[in-house]
């Protein structure tokens, strides 16, 4: 593809943003000429492409997030604390931010997650565990005290292989499906451990490093200090699962008998101090690991018990003091965060609710707590693998968690589902294309109890977000409720305009009164923002002056690769430690930066938006835009990842009017006119229909036959699985096209013998000696399914009769209803299409409204470069705004040369058809599947329009169209 941005992850979408394209290279610059994708020179009335067989028809306090503090030397601070309540002061007063010395100011941090006294703190540089493989912990109770390794330890360097979460994403970022990471046993490793916790007093548990949840994949495996008695201790696991509690308990008629012997087994040990040493003692979700110190025992009994009791305080009575009580001992937190505690007892009270939280603001916590109170399973939905891993990662040890995506093995994935059956799970993450699958569904029709259903990023949900993901349509009350028996859902989102929470509530049914919202911005930012000609050079000199020159860790986003390798050398060269990262990299060039940036090795990461994700990197103290966000929820969400702290952080935007203008043609790369949706549904309705055939779209040839990126067939194939009617269910993508040889048995006696064979022969066309066929083509011949003739294939392999290679990877489905009107449904469908096109242009144009805004208010109040409370202002209005606002741009609505220079293009160009919207494209510098800018870059018409609005060039290159094609065949 032509695009150089980067997606956030595993982006599917039928919207612009992130896959859009680059500016186009400069003609000079082009790679080899490629030749034209069009279809063959149209005679001149069929000039256009655009007529079809379808004539149109006529608050609250922003949660304070541990208490904001000076970064070392930042002098004065005038940030306004909350956009919410307060109006923003224009001639703020600098706030005395310096606060008594706690323990964050330390310069190590102390936990204590399990309430063991102060003493079993540990110094805690992060990011250096040893690890140990282990096999299941549902066997070994794998569940622990979270402490981080030694300083001497945190310096090693850890080589460059990536982290189990650093692959998962990689692999979702480039599309692979990552098979390294073994999830499916979460705890299977055990983090050992790795130096002694200082100023600890003899007698007492070492802090053994150990998680249920952690699933580093082995790439951060050390030298391991080999665990004494890592897997032969004596293991306690504590009961949080309620079983045998009248009240809480589980009552399915289907519990296996081995999993009820382990709860009993459970039951009976509780208090475990007679138990022999060596000996394991299962309880759910916590594992100590014995050093045969009857004081170890004790303080492990003590603590263990406390939980269990402040659990069973809780499920008797929901008050703050119980809940406070048990966050103290599950998190070590004293007290909770604005939002959280409303939170949690709505989902205790079985109430579904939608929570509305900034960035880092804790909004995990609302469901880690609730899951060890309410029986059964919380099942987690999360848009990608890598936020999967790091929030299995982060859950407490006392909360068993699992996983299952799409880039596990079918091993890895059974080993969970087993755990989950066997009731050894209380927390489930879970993509949501696996969600609401037949195979995920049966595992809950068994009788597992599913208390809650959460939805991270719930914002996906819906189309007028900014991250709109298809596979989250799925994500239905009635759906829930319905397949999963789900009790309660809890949705969760740090931005989310009214529009899109009115649609995500909607879908999953959560009423008004169940909205829990807090400012979408955190209050330890200082904010401002800068035009700049030459932001290259501005960002230099930001860095290098103050505040920006004392911040340790700072984060730079740009929209395109090239723009990170660029500057992040540019930012070498200069002397400052900065290395870029995108999706273009390698997993592992990818994986080593994100390290060496965790490990404050270097200074500075240059990245596109496929960085930060899952990041889990506390004190980034800056985060610097080089390019203009898309929208405003974008802008939030990266200026996020700075300060989750709590600390007082910085955050820049630069930006220019020539950027503002390239993004804004991109928004409509996307797009598509009702000829091609009329064509591609026609394409798609048009195999006989008959039960359980597979039907194949060619992702390739089809997007460029219809000018239409894959991620937007896609898009528009799911809109027709899961939209009021089930036109289709769509099947798992696969390569269709068999190239076949023979090579032991001559084919014609080999098909006598081998029906599939015969079958083959009858369908399949002969090239250069191989016999090329289409898959579901024969499958269908033969009235069997796609499956059984590639085990048949696989099996003449494995028999050395045949050796073959599958290409031309395609969108499988089969149809379920044919629609009776397909010209209703294109309209439709395109109806929606456009519509989700203008919202992403609103929401740029919200962006960069908003930024001018802190321009222009910054510069008569002359020499302030504080722009907090504009920026505030302006993300405070936008995420409250009504609908329907319309937002100014600076577009202009015509040129004097317009039409001529269409005209002039159409004339010199008249060997290739043409729609308004691919003029239109073309004129703004956009590349599409069947005008990549390699080719088409070369027009001195290329982007030369990105100025005058993109309707207006469309309708300008309609009418010259007609003029050259005449009236009548619109
Ligand atoms: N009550 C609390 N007191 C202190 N720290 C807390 C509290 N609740 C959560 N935290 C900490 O805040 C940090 C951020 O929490 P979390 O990752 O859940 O935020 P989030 O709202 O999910 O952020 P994002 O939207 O970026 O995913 C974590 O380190 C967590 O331990």
């Amino acid at each position: 593809m032509d695009s150089d941005s980067d997606s956030g992850g595993s982006y599917i979408s039928a919207t612009p943003p992130r896959h859009s394209s680059p500016p186009p290279p400069p003609p000079h610059h082009s790679p080899p000429s490629r030749k034209p994708q069009h279809p063959s020179p149209p005679s001149p009335r069929s000039n256009t492409l655009f007529s079809t067989k379808c004539k149109p028809k006529s608050k609250t306090k922003i949660p304070n997030t541990s208490r904001p503090i000076l970064r070392p030397k930042p002098k004065k601070h005038s940030f306004k604390p909350d956009p919410i309540a307060v109006q923003p002061d224009p001639f703020p007063e600098p706030v005395p931010s310096v606060r008594p010395v706690s323990l964050q100011d330390l310069p190590f941090r102390l936990i204590n997650p399990c309430g063991f006294d102060q003493c079993e703190s540990e110094t805690r540089p992060a990011k250096c565990l040893a690890v140990l493989k282990f096999g299941s912990f549902s066997k070994k109770n794998v569940a622990c005290l979270n402490f981080e390794a030694t300083e001497e330890e945190k310096n090693k360097d850890f080589g460059s292989a990536p982290s189990g979460s650093e692959k998962a994403k990689s692999s979702l970022e480039s599309g692979e499906n990552g098979k390294d990471g073994c999830f499916g046993g979460s705890g299977s490793k055990i983090e050992v451990e790795a130096g002694k916790a200082a100023g600890c007093a003899e007698n007492v548990v070492r802090p053994v490093k150990k998680h249920p949840n952690l699933i580093s994949s082995g790439d951060f495996v050390q030298p391991v200090k080999k665990a004494k008695c890592s897997n032969e201790g004596n293991f306690v696991r504590l009961n949080i699962n309620g079983y045998g509690r009248s009240k809480f308990s589980y009552k399915s008629k289907n519990r296996n008998f081995k999993s009820s012997r382990r709860r009993n087994k459970n039951w009976n040990v509780r208090g475990n101090d007679s138990k022999e040493e060596g000996e394991f003692v299962e309880e759910e979700g916590l594992v100590f690991e014995k050093k045969g110190e009857k004081g170890s025992e004790k303080i492990r009994g003590e603590f263990e018990m406390l939980v269990e009791e402040a659990v069973l305080n809780v499920r008797n009575e929901v008050s703050d003091e119980n809940l406070v009580k048990l966050l103290k001992l599950t998190h070590g937190f004293d007290e909770f965060r604005d939002g959280q505690l409303e939170a949690i007892k709505m989902v205790l009270d079985g109430k579904s609710t939608m929570l509305v939280l900034p960035t880092g603001a804790g909004k995990s916590l609302c469901y880690q707590l609730a899951s060890m109170v309410l029986p059964g399973i919380t099942l987690v939905v999360s848009p990608l693998v890598a936020l999967m891993i790091d929030q299995l990662k982060q859950l407490p040890p006392v909360i068993p968690g699992g996983l299952i995506s799409s880039s596990q093995t079918r091993e890895e994935t059974e080993e969970t589902l087993r755990l989950l059956q066997e009731g050894a799970l209380k927390v489930l993450f879970v993509s949501p294309e696996r969600f609401l699958s037949n195979e995920f569904i049966s595992i809950f029709s068994a009788g597992t109890l599913v208390s809650l259903a959460v939805i991270d990023e719930a914002h996906c949900i819906s189309e007028w977000s900014h991250n709109f993901r298809p596979s989250y349509m799925r994500l239905r009350a009635s759906l829930l409720c319905d397949c999963l028996n789900v009790k309660s859902i809890l949705a969760m989102t740090a931005t989310a305009t009214k529009k899109t929470l009115l649609d995500v509530m909607n879908a999953l049914d959560i009423p008004p009164a169940n909205l829990i919202q807090a400012a979408q911005l955190r209050d330890n930012f200082k904010l401002s923002v800068s035009i700049s000609e030459n932001r290259m050079k501005h960002l230099m000199t930001l860095i290098r002056s103050s505040p920006y020159k004392e911040i340790t860790s700072i984060i730079v986003y740009c929209k395109y690769k090239y723009e990170t390798d660029t500057i992040s050398k540019f930012l070498a060269d200069g002397n400052i430690k900065a290395k870029s990262y995108h999706s273009g990299l390698t997993a592992k060039e990818r994986s080593r930066t994100q390290e060496l940036f965790c490990s404050n090795k270097i200074r500075v990461v240059v990245a596109t938006v496929a960085f930060g994700m899952g990041l889990d990197k506390s004190d980034v103290g800056a985060v610097i835009h080089y390019s203009l966000p898309e929208s405003l929820e974008e802008y939030v969400q990266e200026i996020g990842r700075a300060g989750r702290d709590g600390r007082l952080s910085f955050c820049h935007l630069l930006f220019d009017d020539t950027t503002y203008y390239k993004l804004r043609s991109l928004m409509y790369s996307d797009g598509l006119d009702e000829y091609a949706v009329n064509k591609f549904l026609r394409q798609v309705f048009s195999s006989d229909e008959f039960a359980g055939k597979v039907c194949s779209l060619p992702k390739e040839s089809l997007s460029r036959k219809f000018d239409m990126k894959e991620e937007v067939m896609l898009t528009i194939l799911t809109r027709l699985e899961l939209g009021e009617v089930r036109y289709l269910h769509l099947l798992p993508e696969m390569n269709i096209t068999c190239c076949l040889n023979f090579y032991k048995t001559p084919p014609a006696v080999l098909a006598s013998k081998d029906v599939f064979v015969a079958a083959i022969m009858k369908k399949s066309v002969t090239k250069d000696g191989h016999y090329v066929f289409d898959i579901p083509t024969v499958a269908s011949s033969m009235h069997v399914q796609v499956m059984d003739l590639t085990n048949q294939l696989q099996y003449l392999k494995l028999k050395g009769e045949v050796t073959y290679e599958l290409k031309d990877p395609a969108y499988c489905y089969t149809i379920l209803n044919s629609p009776k009107d397909i010209c209703s449904l294109t309209e439709d469908l395109t109806k929606w299409l456009l519509e989700v096109e203008s919202c992403k242009v609103k929401k740029l144009d919200a962006m960069y409204n908003a930024a001018v805004f802190a321009v222009k208010e910054c510069d008569k109040m002359l020499g302030c470069n504080d722009c907090t409370p504009f920026l505030q202002k302006k993300i405070l209005e936008y995420f409250t705004a009504d609908d329907g606002n319309e937002i100014p741009n600076k577009m202009g609505q015509s040129s004097p040369f317009l039409r001529s220079d269409i005209k002039v293009f159409l004339q010199s160009n008249n060997h290739a058809k043409f729609t308004p919207r691919a003029i239109a494209r073309i004129m703004h510098g956009i590349a599409s599947p069947a005008f990549p800018s390699a080719i088409w870059s070369r027009t001195h018409f290329w982007g030369r329009y990105t100025q005058i609005e993109f309707k207006a060039v469309m309708d300008a290159a309609k009418a010259e169209l007609l003029n050259i094609v005449g009236k009548d065949v619109i």
